[in-house]
């Protein structure tokens, strides 16, 4: 296709290097997939995906799924054969067909010996950032139990305004939220193609590119099947969704043969979907969300002023006190006079040089510790507000 994609070589070696990388996957299992194309919940399908997962998990990866299906097990179990319009209506078919569908995973990881739980999330869980924070706590004690999370959208309780829709947009802010390396979403196509293939048969099948490309949204059209809610629009967002943490995204066929081993190992199955590296928005959201602080600086109000309102980088002279036994590289708190976290992010100094220049300006560095190098405490780039 054309030279915005990365084909060949090129793409060999983004596949090889994130299979290299990967050890947290988050992947994610459509309702067009699931249903067996409005047939019902696919059971055999279910089993099989578990099969895998469990095997990517046996080979030192942590794993967590995001699946759809809920509304359509619920219809399947309440026996109704057309999707109701009528949001209580499809609430209720949720609340139906999540158990069943959570039943039917815990049965086939217990089969092998594993065990999962169900996660349900909702817009308020992602986006305030206590529940955040929490949501991201939960998880990592699930990953660390070696507990498989289960994650859908909270159906039964969202209303519109607040609604993902879409589970493919819900399983990229779960790859930010647990910092993933990397995003498989399983769907009824091979992957992303140059057109629809259910509009073209012809159509190529794009095998790896830059998610933040703008111009995959072109060839990425919305779903046909009436099963699954977004279509490729939502997962070509997704990725670039997931990408501003650094995960890269896989979009591949959920019922090609092994398709979860293939993909996470490197294999060329479906389309790749690179994350820019060094973006700083990428940098930024990793460093508002991952970092484990080693230290503390209490600011003035003059400098605090400066990181909310200028975005200015942090200066010495605002600095009044700082705690910790940090180095130079490592993340650190950045709190308002009256005590209050305003942003994180990564020192140009040792503590110890640190106690000597704080309240000073950049000028009288040399002087103070022997030489001078970043005018800088935190440079803006390196620095995210909370
Ligand atoms: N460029 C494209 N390449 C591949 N599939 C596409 C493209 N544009 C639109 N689609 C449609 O996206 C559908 C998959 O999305 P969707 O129905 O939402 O499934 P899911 O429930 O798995 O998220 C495919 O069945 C296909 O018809
Ligand atoms: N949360 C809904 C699924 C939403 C949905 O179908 O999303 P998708 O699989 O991305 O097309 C459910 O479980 O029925």
């Amino acid at each position: 296709m054309t030279e915005w994609l990365l084909e060949g070589e090129q793409a060999s070696e983004a596949r090889a290097a994130l299979a290299g990388r990967a050890q947290r996957w988050v992947v994610k299992i459509g309702s067009a997939l699931l249903t067996n194309n409005g047939r019902g919940v696919d059971r055999d399908g279910i089993a099989e995906w578990v099969r895998q997962i469990h095997q990517l998990r046996e080979s030192g990866a942590e794993v967590l799924l995001v699946s759809s299906g809920a509304v359509a097990a619920g219809m399947d179990r309440l026996g109704w054969t057309r999707r109701p319009d009528s949001i209580h209506q499809l609430q209720a078919a949720a609340a139906v067909g999540q158990s069943l569908l959570v039943q039917l995973y815990e049965e086939c990881f217990r089969a092998l010996g594993g065990t999962s739980a169900q996660v349900l999330l909702d817009h308020d869980d992602l986006s305030n950032r206590r529940r955040y924070l929490n949501a991201r706590s939960t998880l990592r004690a699930l990953l660390q139990l070696g507990v498989v999370p289960i994650i859908n959208e909270n159906d039964t309780v969202v209303t519109d305004e607040i609604r993902f829709g879409d589970n493919d947009t819900l399983a990229a802010l779960v790859a930010n939220l647990v910092e993933a390396d990397g995003l498989l979403i399983l769907t009824d196509t091979p992957g992303l193609f140059s057109e629809d293939p259910r509009d073209n048969p012809d159509a190529q099948l794009v095998s790896c590119g830059r998610a933040c490309d703008p111009r995959l949204a072109a060839i990425a059209g919305g779903s046909r099947s009436g099963l699954g809610r977004g279509g490729m629009q939502t997962k070509v967002s997704a990725a670039a969704l997931a990408a501003r943490s650094g995960a890269s995204t896989i979009i591949a066929g959920g019922t090609e043969a092994d398709v979860i081993r293939r993909a996470c190992s490197g294999e060329a199955v479906g389309t790749l979907l690179l994350p820019e590296a060094g973006r700083a928005t990428a940098r930024k959201r990793w460093l508002a969300g991952q970092l484990q602080p080693r230290g503390e600086l209490r600011l003035d109000a003059g400098a605090a002023r400066a990181l909310l309102e200028a975005g200015s980088s942090l200066l010495a002279v605002g600095i009044t006190s700082l705690e910790g036994d940090f180095q130079r590289g490592d993340p650190v708190i950045c709190r308002s006079p009256e005590g209050g976290e305003i942003a994180r992010g990564l020192v140009n100094y040792p503590a110890d040089e640190l106690r000597r220049i704080l309240g000073q300006p950049s000028s009288r560095f040399e002087e103070l510790l022997g030489y001078r190098d970043d005018d800088e405490v935190i440079h803006r780039d390196n620095l995210a507000l909370v």
